[in-house]
C-alpha cells in the first residue's frame, strides 16, 4: 500500500468516507466494452458495405482490426490495461464463421468462437442486432418499412439475435443485454408519423413475442433524436421507446449522444428509473451532435456516475460504452474510455453521500455548496492509483508507454 494511498484514506475518513468500501464497490461494476470501436463499425460479414444508418467513424489511424482474431487480440490487450472484470458488447455483424449467412439466417454457431473466448477470458457478453450496413436498410427504414417483406426480414433478424443472446447468457451464466437500435426515420418532414410508429411497434411486438428467461436475456430498446439522413423524424424517438419500455417491460437504453446537446442525460436516470425496471447506458460524448467521441472524465460523465451511485441505480443499470474514433489508437480509445467511466464511478463512490443529502433535505444549500466544492480537492487520484496497482495495471507515463508500444506493434503488422 503506498504512502499516498494511506494519506488519501485518512483524508476521506475525515469526511466519513471509507476508501476500502468504495474500492470494493468499484471492483464489482462491470463495463460493457463495445466491439465496434476496434474496427470503425465495419463488422466481419463476407461482403463490403458502409456503416450506414447515419453512423460513421472518421479517421484512418493504422492498425484497424480486420478479422475476429485481430479484434480479440486487441481486446485482450485493452482488457489487460483496465482494472476489474468486464463484458464485451458484440454486434451481430461481427460473426466469426467461414459461412456467409444473411442477417435473417444467423445462428448461435456463427458466434460460438466469441463465447469460447469470453469463457476463457472470464468476460460476460452483450449483443445487438445489426439493423444497418445492409441493402435492406438502404432506405433508412427497417422495422418500420412500409414493405411487409422488408419488415419481416428484420423481424427475423431481431428474433434470431434474441435467441443467440439468450444462449450466450446461458453459456456464460450471466444475462446478455440484447439492445435494439434501428436507424429508421425520415430525411424530410413526413405526413404520416403515426403509421411509421405503428409499424415499428408491431414489428417490435413480433420480435419480442417469444418470452425468453430473464436469467439469460435482457431485452433493451434505444431511442435517438436524429441522425444523418433522418433529420426530420426518428421513428424510435425517446417518447416512443420510453412508452414502449414501460408498457412492455423491456429495458430502456439511454445513449448520451441521442438527445439535444443541452439536455442532461444524468438527470433522466432517476426520472426514468421510477417507471422502468432496467436501464442500459450507452456512455458516449456528443460534440455538437451524436459524434461518438471517446468519453473524457468531464462534467457529463461525473454527473452520470454520481446519479447512478446517489440514486442507488447501479443494480438496475447496465453500463455500456458507445463511441468510435478512428483518428487515434483504437485500443487506447477503449482503455481510456473504460478507465474514465471507472474513475467517474470511483469519484461518486468516494463522496459523503449521506452528509450531502442531509444538507439538501435541511435546505442548507450553503453547506451543500461548500461541501461539494471542497470535496473536489480530495486526493481521488491516489485512490484510483491504488485500485490500478492492486490490479497490476499501469497509470500515467507507464500507461502511455504501454499503449504506444501496442499501437506500434499492430501498425507494423497490419
Ligand atoms: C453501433 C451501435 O448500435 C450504435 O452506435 C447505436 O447504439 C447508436 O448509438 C446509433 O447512433
Ligand atoms: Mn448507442
Amino acid at each position: 500500500m503506498s504512502q499516498s494511498y494511506d494519506l488519501a484514506r485518512a483524508a476521506f475518513a475525515d469526511w466519513g468516507v471509507e476508501t476500502e468500501t468504495a474500492l470494493a464497490a468499484l471492483a464489482s461494476i462491470p463495463i460493457s466494452v463495445h466491439c465496434w470501436q476496434g474496427d470503425d463499425v465495419g463488422g466481419f460479414e463476407k461482403k463490403s458495405g458502409t456503416s450506414g444508418g447515419g453512423i460513421q467513424a472518421t479517421g484512418n489511424h493504422p492498425g484497424r482490426a480486420r478479422t475476429p482474431d485481430e479484434l480479440r487480440a486487441d481486446l485482450d490487450f485493452a482488457f489487460s490495461q483496465i482494472p476489474g472484470k468486464h463484458r464485451l458488447n458484440l454486434h451481430a455483424f461481427y460473426l466469426d464463421t467461414d459461412e456467409a449467412p444473411d442477417r435473417d439466417a444467423i445462428e448461435y454457431r456463427h458466434f460460438a468462437p466469441w463465447v469460447d473466448w469470453a469463457k476463457e477470458s472470464g468476460l460476460g457478453l452483450d449483443f445487438n442486432p445489426t439493423f444497418f450496413a445492409h441493402a435492406k436498410a438502404d432506405d433508412n427504414l427497417t422495422l418500420s418499412h412500409p414493405d411487409q417483406g422488408i419488415r419481416d426480414f428484420w423481424i427475423e433478424h431481431g428474433r434470431r439475435c434474441r435467441e443467440i443472446a439468450a444462449r450466450m447468457g446461458a453459456e456464460l451464466g450471466s444475462p446478455a443485454v440484447n439492445n435494439i437500435w434501428v436507424p429508421d426515420g425520415s430525411k424530410d418532414i413526413p405526413v404520416d408519423r403515426m403509421a411509421a410508429r405503428r409499424r415499428l411497434e408491431g414489428s417490435l411486438d413480433a420480435m419480442f413475442a417469444t418470452p425468453l428467461p430473464k436469467t439469460q436475456l435482457i431485452d433493451a430498446v434505444e431511442s435517438k433524436l436524429f441522425g444523418i439522413g433522418v433529420e426530420a423524424m426518428t421513428v424510435g424517438s425517446h417518447e416512443f421507446y420510453l412508452g414502449y419500455a414501460i408498457r412492455k417491460g423491456t429495458a430502456l437504453c439511454l445513449d448520451m449522444g441521442h438527445f439535444h446537446p443541452t439536455e442532461s442525460v444524468a438527470d433522466k436516470l432517476s426520472a426514468v428509473a421510477l417507471s422502468v425496471d432496467h436501464l442500459l447506458l450507452h456512455v458516449s460524448r456528443p460534440m455538437r451532435w451524436d459524434s461518438d467521441h471517446v468519453v473524457l472524465l468531464n462534467d457529463d460523465l461525473l454527473a452520470m456516475a454520481q446519479e447512478l451511485v446517489f440514486a442507488d441505480l447501479l443494480a438496475k443499470t447496465s453500463i455500456g460504452l458507445d463511441f468510435f474514433d478512428a483518428t487515434i489508437s483504437r485500443t487506447a480509445a477503449w482503455v481510456m474510455g473504460v478507465r474514465n467511466m471507472q474513475k467517474a464511478l470511483l469519484r461518486a463512490l468516494l463522496l459523503p453521500q449521506a452528509r450531502l443529502k442531509d444538507a439538501e433535505a435541511r435546505l442548507d444549500f450553503t453547506a451543500r455548496l461548500v461541501a461539494t466544492e471542497e470535496l473536489k480537492d480530495l486526493p481521488f487520484a491516489a485512490v484510483w492509483n491504488e485500485f490500478c496497482a492492486r490490479a497490476d495495471v499501469p497509470v500515467g507515463q507507464p500507461l502511455l508507454t504501454t499503449l504506444e508500444g501496442y499501437q506500434t506493434k499492430v501498425s507494423a503488422r497490419r
